[in-house]
């Protein structure tokens, strides 16, 4: 892949402690996408972000930005990298704007009046501009560390948990900020636990539990190589087991053999063309339902799935 901006290849790091928080971790990120990297708490998303910002030092393992190996060229490298972290810091006594100028200056770039105030524009922070940190709400404040990373114009954005703790409403303005990102060509990797996020935001997904990437795909595919289609159907009479003559379709009982559930398809409508078949054939055997409820899988019953499926097989080890 020639238009690959981040490089991570076998990427290794147990702490001190002996927690070991990534195991053989390959990811290519290309210029230009967004990616969200999915995880449950402690699986090691943070780990990784702060492997490519310099916060922690990889115990095996290389990264690669913009071509450049980060062991050798990190200075360079850092200067057009941006990281919004999970927590926030900055000196809660201090201006908006000072903030965001002083985090201009730290990486090296000459004062710029106007970038800064296209960026506190863009964030809908100008009317706060004069403002001290510590009297702006908690989304806001999250407004202000993101305005920190784009002062510098960083080629290559992460936002760890960008949303955490922010209302509906901002958040879907988030989006639409991380949105405009995109279009003037930056970079973005995001680490979340909304899916929804994941979903409306990303254009490839990776999934990590337990210090490994278990998925990396365009959020398309997976939701075609791993969406069902799920179908309730209430028994008027119950079964104690699964007909033989439908053993055919992916089926299995539940509540005490009153609820017929079909679970199968693969996104791409099959399921459904399976579930009209069914029904049919459920009204020529003469077994009679009352109800049938049918949804679509999201991706986040595809997230729920491998990870639980991922923590059962380590559970079999
Ligand atoms: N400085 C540290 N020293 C020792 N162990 C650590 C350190 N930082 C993280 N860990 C451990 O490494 C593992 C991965 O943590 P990490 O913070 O990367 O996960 P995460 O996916 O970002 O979690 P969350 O969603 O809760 O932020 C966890 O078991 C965590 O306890």
């Amino acid at each position: 892949m020639s238009d690959v901006i981040l490089d991570i290849r076998g990427l290794d790091k147990t702490y001190a402690g002996g927690v070991k928080a990534l195991t053989n971790v390959d990811l290519q990120i290309r210029k230009g996408e967004i990616f969200a990297l999915l995880g449950p708490n402690g699986a090691g998303k943070t780990t990784l972000i702060g492997s490519v910002c310099g916060m922690v030092r990889p115990t095996g393992g290389s990264i690669e930005v913009f071509g450049k190996d980060l062991s050798k060229s990190w200075k360079a490298i850092r200067q057009r990298v941006g990281l919004v972290p999970q927590e926030l810091s900055f000196d809660m006594f201090d201006k908006v704007i000072r903030q965001v100028r002083y985090s201009r200056g730290m990486f090296g770039f000459p004062p710029d009046e106007a970038r800064v105030e296209e960026v506190l524009k863009s964030l809908s922070l100008w009317d706060k501009r004069d403002v001290s940190i510590r009297e702006l709400s908690g989304g806001m404040k999250r407004r202000v560390m993101i305005a920190k990373a784009l002062a510098h114009e960083p080629e290559l954005l992460f936002l760890d948990e960008p949303t955490a703790g922010v209302d509906v409403e901002l958040r879907r303005d988030m989006w639409r900020q991380i949105d405009a990102l995109r279009e003037r060509g930056v970079t973005i990797i995001l680490t979340t636990h909304y899916i929804e996020e994941a979903e409306e935001m990303a254009d490839r997904v990776g999934v990590i539990n337990k210090g490994q990437i278990l998925l990396v795909d365009d959020k398309d595919s997976i939701m075609a190589r791993l969406g069902r289609t799920e179908a309730h159907f209430t028994l008027e009479k119950p079964l104690a087991e699964v007909p033989a003559t439908l053993t055919k379709y992916p089926l299995h009982l539940e509540g005490e053999g009153t609820c017929l559930v079909y679970r199968g398809g693969d996104g791409t409508g099959k399921g459904k063309r399976e579930i009209a078949d069914l029904a049919q054939q459920l009204v020529r055997e003469g077994l009679t339902y009352t109800g049938l409820e049918t949804r679509d899988s999201t991706l986040e019953d595809i997230f729920v799935d491998l990870v639980e499926d991922n923590q059962a097989k380590e559970t079999v080890q």
